[in-house]
């Protein structure tokens, strides 16, 4: 289904793709240009791996779906709405990062709210998400805890409750397991699979791990040449 389904008035049409990257090109100030007229296409609720050699473009890819970057050419559509002219804030997309970028000043319940706080919520509504949220990634209990106190497996997590917060409808993560060590990134990876299912999250994830990438997402895509294959099973 294509994403220019939506009416006149820019209201979501069932069907539309939850993302849709339409010959996106992404140039540096420096002339390098890591993607050229890639296409993406992911219905609602789909998991996609993204994989690359280092320096072949996965994070430039998610910082211009964010908006983080701007796209020499192309379009990108969310559920009937083209995005790429919109303020990263307008953008309904949650970011995971390798290294959870927490803010290590607010208790992780003040963490997870943070992205609630631009909406009207009163202060028990956001207080019962902030809960549901712990309760999603297995560490109800934790609201008062300081971040600095986390492992960096329970860090992980907590970026992950405080992404889907605010109900994103695309989630973006870049390398979210990758600092963890082996045992613990196994055990994550399917928790990160049941969390983003539980959830009917739309999410593209990059990772360098193939396997990693089956264990977590639907299907795989890999940037080659600037941009995306299918990855065989
Ligand atoms: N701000 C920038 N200005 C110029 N070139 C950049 C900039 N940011 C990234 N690049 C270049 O663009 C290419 C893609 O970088 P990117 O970080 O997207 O790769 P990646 O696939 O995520 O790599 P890795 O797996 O090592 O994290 C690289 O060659 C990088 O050097």
């Amino acid at each position: 289904m294509l994403a220019n389904d939506s009416d006149r008035s820019g209201q979501l049409t069932a069907g539309a793709a939850a993302l849709e990257l339409r010959n996106v090109s992404v140039m540096y100030p420096d002339g390098h240009a890591p993607l050229h007229e890639v296409n993406l296409c992911l219905e609602p609720g789909e998991i996609v791996a993204l994989l690359g050699a280092s320096g072949s473009g996965k994070s430039t890819l998610l910082r211009a779906i964010a908006g983080l970057e701007p796209l020499a050419a192309g379009e990108i559509w969310m559920r009937g709405t083209r995005i790429d002219q919109q303020p990263v804030h307008q953008r309904s997309c949650g970011m995971v990062f390798q290294d959870g970028q927490l803010f290590p000043f607010r208790s992780v319940g003040r963490n997870i709210a943070y992205g609630l706080e631009s909406q009207r919520l009163t202060a028990a509504e956001r207080d019962a998400r902030v809960t549901e949220l712990l309760e999603l990634v297995g560490l109800s209990g934790y609201a008062d805890r300081s971040v600095q106190t986390l492992s960096g497996g329970q860090a992980q997590r907590i970026a992950l409750a405080r992404s889907l917060a605010p109900r994103p409808q695309v989630l973006l993560l870049d390398e979210p397991l990758s600092a963890l060590d082996r045992d613990l990134r196994e055990q994550l990876a399917g928790q990160l699979r049941e969390v983003l299912q539980a959830t009917n999250t739309t999410a593209l994830f990059v990772t360098h791990d193939a396997e990693e990438a089956s264990r977590v997402a639907d299907r795989t895509l890999r940037i080659r040449n600037r941009q995306l294959a299918p990855v065989a099973e």
